[in-house]
């Protein structure tokens, strides 16, 4: 629940979703479904004020807010819109700052493994502004990956870009649940986006409404989602 008497919007109600590991789940839904809440409740971004979110077996409810941010900088990856890279700081540079913030020493061999894992060993020293759209996203996805998280959450993460870097970035983010047993849920306005998910959960006013399970195509996602509209 956001904000309080008439103001109060209640944006999750009464849901349950789990994300088993190594699989791929898409959320999709209507502007103002909940898509985002339920990422950030998950993820542990923000404290729902009824329920309960479990990452790899922790109940987040009773941590402080410490043991919180310590729980999701060492076990969730983040990927936004944007890549939110610091400018000044190289592709390596970039990928090494949450290991940084955890105050581990950063060894260069997981900094090359993460920068591999998405296809950009050889951009390591590179600055974001040498870096295409697409290769500053996946620098974003790498860096997200450093820290060997139980899940990585994608907020839109081929919202910005074009049609060739979005679908080599799907493409990574199937490789890395297909190949190397990572958890990935993404939020996506996008059927292509969630054509390449194990499932699409879809929400309405807060609500799991409908979940659509592979293998997906962009055409079933898009079908589904164009009578979900219709049913509304
Ligand atoms: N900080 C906030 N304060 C008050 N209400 C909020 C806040 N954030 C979200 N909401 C409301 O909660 C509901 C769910 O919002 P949410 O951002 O989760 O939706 P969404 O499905 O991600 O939407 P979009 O696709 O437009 O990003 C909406 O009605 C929204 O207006």
């Amino acid at each position: 629940m956001y904000g309080t008497g008439e103001r109060a919007v209640v944006a999750l109600d009464g849901l349950t979703a789990d994300f088993a590991n190594g699989t791929f789940t898409a959320v999709m839904g209507p502007s103002g479904s909940g898509k985002s809440t339920l990422l950030h409740c998950a993820a542990g971004l923000e404290r729902p004020d009824g329920g309960q979110v479990l990452i790899d077996g922790t109940d987040l409810g009773p941590l402080s807010e410490r043991r919180l941010t310590v729980l999701r900088r060492e076990r969730v990856g983040f990927v936004f819109q944007a890549a939110n890279l610091i400018a000044s700081l190289t592709a390596e540079q970039n990928v090494a700052l949450p290991l940084r913030l955890s105050r581990r020493r950063p060894a260069p061999a997981d900094i090359t493994a993460a920068l591999s894992e998405v296809g950009l060993a050889g951009r390591a020293g590179h600055l974001p502004a040498e870096l295409s759209g697409g290769e500053r996203q996946r620098v974003a996805l790498a860096r997200a990956l450093v820290t060997r998280p139980a899940v990585v959450f994608a907020d839109e993460p081929t919202g910005a870009l074009d049609s060739a870097a979005s679908r080599q970035v799907l493409a990574l983010l199937r490789g890395l649940v297909d190949r190397h047993g990572h958890t990935v849920v993404m939020v996506t306005h996008d059927p292509l986006a969630a054509g390449h998910a194990d499932r699409v959960l879809f929400l309405a006013d807060g609500a799991l409404v409908d979940e659509l399970a592979g293998p997906l195509s962009a055409e079933g996602v898009a079908g589904r989602m164009a009578r979900l509209e219709v049913a509304r």
